[in-house]
């Protein structure tokens, strides 16, 4: 990285070096980050490739499965899919605080492709990532993947705003994210769904080796891509890949497991939100007006120490006149 220099002619947010001489993400610096990417600026590409590799650094330690406590009298936030709609993400941050150590998050996947401003989404969470690594969590959605990202327009749009080769160490970096996280003990938090059909345990999701492009099966893929439904038992996902499970799937599979609830994301719910089997599985969904056109509300999820969860909904906020998918390929062929 030391052979990217910073030009004297840039004017952006600039990286300090710590006592080692290593550049870090101080708050200051994400601060004026944040304020640079509202105003349509960017970092400059030695500070996002410092911000992807040091984050990646942090997440290839962890389990697949990652266990976090919310200790009494704290509460941790639960975020599901932003899809590249940063102003959104600014939305979420104005109504409930920037994540620190006394306000941690979780983004629960799906933090790109579809919205035009994912390079600013995955930027600003893996900054916090570096910044405060025990209090910002983040789990691997079936969009932290190279074929999705190659169709939804994340590559275009690194490729647009950075470079090819930035493209590939963020695929890299998605392939370390963890497959899910135990909240307290009890709920589970994974983007897609529990691993009902090949029945995983727990244990062997904390051991699975997750460095690799989703497979067409297993737990990994389930964990990415199945979806509930209100019949009981299991049928194939219509999404071609991965299952759909009943009430009663899901309640066997977490009394096997000890846990009491999944939260998921991964679905549009015209409220954000939505609690179903009869509480076993939540849905949480942080993209309002999804896609500039679905008119869903957003939400997010507080659970306090004792993992009672409390919604806040929010709906989408102004951003700069740039469609979906602004940078996918195929993109420029329409504007000709
Ligand atoms: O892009 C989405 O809306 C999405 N979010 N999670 N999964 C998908 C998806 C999956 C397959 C094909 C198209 C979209
Ligand atoms: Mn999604
Ligand atoms: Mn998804
Ligand atoms: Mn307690």
């Amino acid at each position: 990285l030391e052979e990217i220099t910073v030009e004297d002619s840039y004017t952006g947010p600039r990286m300090e070096a710590d006592e080692s001489g290593q550049l870090r993400a101080t708050l200051d610096f994400v601060r004026a980050m944040l304020a640079a990417f509202k105003d349509e600026q960017l970092i400059h590409r030695r500070y996002a490739m410092e911000i992807i590799l040091q984050a990646q650094a942090i997440l290839k330690a962890l389990p697949s499965l990652v266990d976090v406590d919310i200790p009494q009298g704290t509460e941790l936030t639960v975020c599901g899919d932003t899809h590249g709609q940063f102003f959104d993400l600014l939305r979420i941050f104005d109504l409930n605080g920037l994540p620190s150590e006394t306000n941690p998050y979780l983004f629960n996947g799906d933090f790109v492709d579809r919205g035009s401003w994912s390079v600013e989404i995955i930027l600003t969470l893996l900054a916090f990532k570096c910044l405060y690594p025990a209090h910002m969590h983040l789990t691997r959605g079936n969009h932290e993947a190279k074929s999705m990202n190659t169709i939804y327009g994340f590559v275009g749009e690194v490729k647009a705003k950075y470079t090819a080769q930035m493209a590939d160490v963020f695929r890299e970096t998605f392939c370390w994210l963890p497959l899910g996280y135990v909240l307290g003990g009890k709920v589970l938090v994974v983007h897609g769904g529990p691993p009902v059909q090949c029945n995983a345990s727990l244990d062997q999701v904390r051991k699975y080796d997750r460095n690799r492009e989703p497979p067409e099966d297993g737990p990994m893929c389930e964990m990415l891509w199945n979806d509930p439904q209100d019949q009981p038992g299991m049928l194939p996902n219509k999404r071609g890949v991965g299952v759909a499970f009943g009430p009663d799937v899901a309640k066997r599979w977490l009394e096997s497991q000890g846990l009491q609830m999944v939260v998921r994301s991964h679905e549009v719910k015209e409220e954000g939100f939505e609690v179903a089997h009869d509480g076993y599985t939540i849905t949480i969904f942080s993209a309002p007006n999804y896609c500039d056109q679905m008119g869903n509300k957003g939400a997010f999820i507080r659970f306090d120490s004792d993992c009672t969860p409390s919604f806040t909904q929010f709906d989408a906020a102004p951003h700069p006149n740039k469609r979906p998918m602004a940078y996918a390929a195929g993109a420029w062929a329409s504007m000709l």
